[in-house]
């Protein structure tokens, strides 16, 4: 990227004095701003409860601010709708705190499903999945059904499922709840190396120790406010 690039290049995701609340509830989030500039790294804390799905909710579009503004990749999101909603989605993966596998798939089958749904013939990925599923450990279990999996193989499927499309944008809630130490510093290890490829990573996690092996921004809700440290 030249400096021009560098300089001009739209915030990844932007939140503008952002409030929600779910329907007539106490406000979950209150007056949060947020700017972060592409292919950055955020680790996003703060006491169970705090709001840390709800934010990554909000960036999904899953739901929508009751307050303040939020945009993607450099644009509004307010008026989304459709087939808009469904491009600014795809240009973002998601690790889900439970994974949401699809039991009845394999694995390979679980992985392959957002290219399949994007409407891409098999032979143009088989490949590639295959690569994948092996990047994140998981070559010897390509054809294994979700339930035979371990919690952190499950984990490294989601994580596979979630990188397949190549998004801009990763959001993952605490991808390494679970699994010990060891494998836990392997999978953040995957998020690194993700992130120096180019693509931006906000990672939800309870983990001190965890954070403090990367050198990374932390967002920390409390209390309904989102601080940044540093
Ligand atoms: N669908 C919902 N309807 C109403 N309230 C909700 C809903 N989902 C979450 N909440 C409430 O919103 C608050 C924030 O929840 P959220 O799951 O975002 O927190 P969290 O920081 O991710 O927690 P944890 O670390 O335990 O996963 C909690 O008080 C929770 O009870």
């Amino acid at each position: 990227m030249n400096w021009d690039e560098a300089t001009t290049a739209p915030s990844v995701v932007r939140l503008d004095g952002v409030g929600f609340r779910y329907g007539t509830g106490p406000e979950i989030l209150s007056e949060v701003s947020l700017d972060l500039p592409p292919r950055s790294f955020h680790f996003l804390s703060g006491p169970s409860g705090a709001g840390k799905t709800t934010l990554i909710r909000l960036i999904l579009l899953s739901v929508r601010p009751t307050s303040g503004e939020l945009r993607l990749f450099g644009e509004t999101t307010a008026d989304l709708a459709g087939d808009r909603l469904t491009q600014f989605r795809r240009r973002m993966g998601v690790v889900f705190q439970d994974f949401r596998l699809l039991d009845h798939l394999t694995t390979y089958q679980n992985v392959a499903l957002p290219l399949l749904v994007q409407g891409y013939e098999e032979a143009t990925f088989r490949g590639e999945v295959v690569e994948l599923l092996q990047w994140v450990g998981l070559g010897d279990r390509i054809g294994a059904m979700p339930p035979t999996l371990s919690g952190g193989e499950k984990q490294r499927a989601a994580i596979a499922r979630a990188l397949i499309a190549r998004p801009e944008l990763i959001l993952a809630d605490e991808p390494t709840g679970n699994v010990d130490p060891a494998l836990a510093r392997r999978l953040l290890h995957l998020f690194v190396e993700l992130n120096r490829l180019g693509t931006s990573v906000i990672l939800a996690t309870h983990d001190v120790a965890l954070m403090d092996q990367v050198e990374a921004g932390r967002l920390i809700l409390l209390d309904g406010r989102l601080y940044h440290d540093p």
